[in-house]
């Protein structure tokens, strides 16, 4: 069966391609696990990183795999996204399986979909309908996200961020991601909220995660490649014209308590969103971001 329904989430399996698979935990939309083989044809392997340590029991978000953050990137700074958390409800909160979208040789293809509940609604009051859709490919893996105001002409608009959290299963320290070299980014290390508000210009040509990275690219190229010596992710996106280069390295990947020993060597976060600014929905709009994650070696 190419969409097994399993108590707390979706499995897919390719339907030609014996192992290709990908794991959908109904907590909070996250993928926690994406296998595809490679472009030479190898055993499927797990392309993504979720740390040993993760809770998969809907107790806090996954420390992996693709967590979805939305209404807010990083700790709210919209006056009406006070009461959230940090990235977020839609992480943390049990979406429902809608229905397989595509089934065919091809590939698989499942929606997942949020309402407002009471508790959601007690932080953010506003009609939304949040619609998920994770389709497997013989050598990729594409989310989209749909945010719909669902509210009658006269309710105001309400506004939004929104990013793919993606784990990219990687030896960080052989890392390159390209091409952001003169690009500007938030430097969210810096020590004072002056410096991370001013941005930078990245003059590299490959970036790396060697030390200690959490930059913000704003108005970035859509389209990035993180390779390594044996191995290449490439991401594309639509809508989406930011992306966060994450890595916490052992300066403050110890520090993290769900994080797996040494865990940060092992993964890079390449995460495209909205988050430099905000999208503004008014009433029956549908706003949609999609990335493709393609395995190119
Ligand atoms: O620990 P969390 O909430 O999952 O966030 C992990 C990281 O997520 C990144 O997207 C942020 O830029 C970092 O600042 C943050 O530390």
């Amino acid at each position: 069966m190419p969409v097994t329904q399993k108590g707390d989430r979706v499995v897919l399996q390719h339907p030609k391609l014996q192992g290709a698979s990908a794991e959908i935990l109904y907590y909070g939309a996250t993928v926690i696990s994406w296998k595809a083989p490679s472009v030479s044809g190898s055993e499927p392997a797990e392309r993504l990183f979720v740390s040993g340590k993760a809770a998969l029991d809907g107790s806090k978000p996954v420390r992996g795999g693709i967590p979805v953050v939305f209404p807010a990137f990083g700790a709210p700074t919209h006056p009406d996204h006070a009461k959230l958390s940090q990235h977020g409800f839609a992480r943390n909160n049990i979406w429902a399986y809608e229905s397989t979208v595509m089934d065919n040789e091809a590939g698989v293809s499942v929606k997942l979909t949020l309402d407002p509940t009471d508790a959601i609604k007690a932080r953010f009051d506003h009609p939304f309908h949040l619609e998920y859709i994770v389709t497997l490919a013989e050598h990729q893996l594409t989310t989209d996200f749909h945010v719909k105001h669902t509210g009658l002409s006269t309710t105001p608009p309400f506004e939004f961020q929104a990013l793919f959290h993606n784990y990219i299963r990687a030896p960080a320290n052989d890392v390159h991601i390209t091409p952001l070299k003169g690009v500007s980014y938030y430097d969210k290390t810096e020590a004072t909220e002056e410096a991370r508000a001013t941005p930078k210009v990245e003059s590299r040509e490959g970036v790396d995660v060697k030390k200690f990275t959490d930059f913000v690219y704003e108005n970035a190229p859509g389209k990035y490649d993180i390779v390594w010596p044996s191995g290449a992710i490439e991401i594309r996106t639509s809508n989406l014209k930011d992306v966060v280069v994450w890595n916490p390295q052992q300066e403050t990947g110890s520090k993290i308590a769900d994080m797996e020993e040494g865990g940060w060597e092992r993964y890079v976060c390449v995460e495209p969103g909205y988050v430099c600014g905000f999208v503004k929905l008014e009433p029956g709009q549908t706003w949609r971001g999609q990335q493709v994650l393609t395995v190119k070696v």
